[in-house]
């Protein structure tokens, strides 16, 4: 078992009313595609900010590729984001001044990677995604559905151990959010890349190898 991502206890206080996540204890194994379910207010925004090195918790731990995070340590948290983490949102994200392949490119300037090979890289995943002959297009020529498919090709430019998407179709028609959602799995199915997908869409979790359910800030 290779496990990839897992918390121990992890809680989140906002103030001393507002408790968003209590001690929860999952663990996520390489390639796995899981969706997490859970209504409004249950802590699904709180657990990806905190696994994603965006937020911290109050208590427990987070351990990534085996590696305990230490929230503390600015500079460790921006190498981890770069280094194993994806990211894809509801609203894409994506920067209106630079072109598709700009976009995808991004991620890869703190890397110091080669004009070429960063080039390269963008193509091929913009090619993966259906968009290759978008490639010089701005954000606004791009229907939302393309959008995501851009944003998702830029989560995997930098070989994430996992992607994590908060509600990545919550702005999208069904039938594109079909799609997009196809596109994340065949993206797992080939790479073995792992997904931990927010979403409030029950009939998506069923297409997904397992769904978490939070309620409250605890898993049920
Ligand atoms: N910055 C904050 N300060 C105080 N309370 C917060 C903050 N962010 C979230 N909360 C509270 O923490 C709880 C969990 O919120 P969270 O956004 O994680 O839920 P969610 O499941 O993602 O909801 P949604 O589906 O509506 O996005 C809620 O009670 C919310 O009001």
């Amino acid at each position: 078992m290779d496990v990839i991502m897992q918390t121990r206890d992890l809680s989140k206080a906002y103030t001393e009313q507002v408790t968003a996540l209590r001690n929860v204890n999952l663990a996520l194994e390489r390639g796995e595609f899981v969706t997490l379910l859970g209504r409004s207010g249950s802590g699904k925004s709180t657990l990806l900010n905190i696994l994603g090195g965006l937020d911290r918790p109050t208590g427990g731990d987070v351990y990534i590729n085996g590696t305990r995070v230490d929230f503390e340590d600015r500079q460790a948290l921006i190498t981890l984001r770069r280094e194993a983490l994806g990211f894809v949102f509801q609203n894409f994200n994506l920067i209106p001044t630079l072109t598709a392949r700009e976009n995808v490119e991004y991620p890869l300037l703190f890397n110091y990677a080669r004009r070429a090979v960063r080039e390269e890289r963008a193509l091929a995943l913009l090619e993966m995604v259906g968009l290759a002959e978008r490639a010089d297009h701005y954000p606004r020529e791009m229907s939302g559905g393309e959008q995501q498919r851009v944003a998702i090709a830029r989560s995997l430019v930098g070989n994430p151990s996992i992607v994590l998407a908060d509600e990545p179709t919550g702005n999208l028609d069904s039938k594109t959010s079909d799609g997009i959602f196809e596109l994340m799995r065949e993206v797992n199915q080939e790479r073995e890349t792992t997904f931990l997908i927010v979403t409030h869409e029950r009939e998506l979790g069923k297409r997904a190898d397992r769904s978490i359910e939070l309620l409250d800030g605890k898993v049920v």
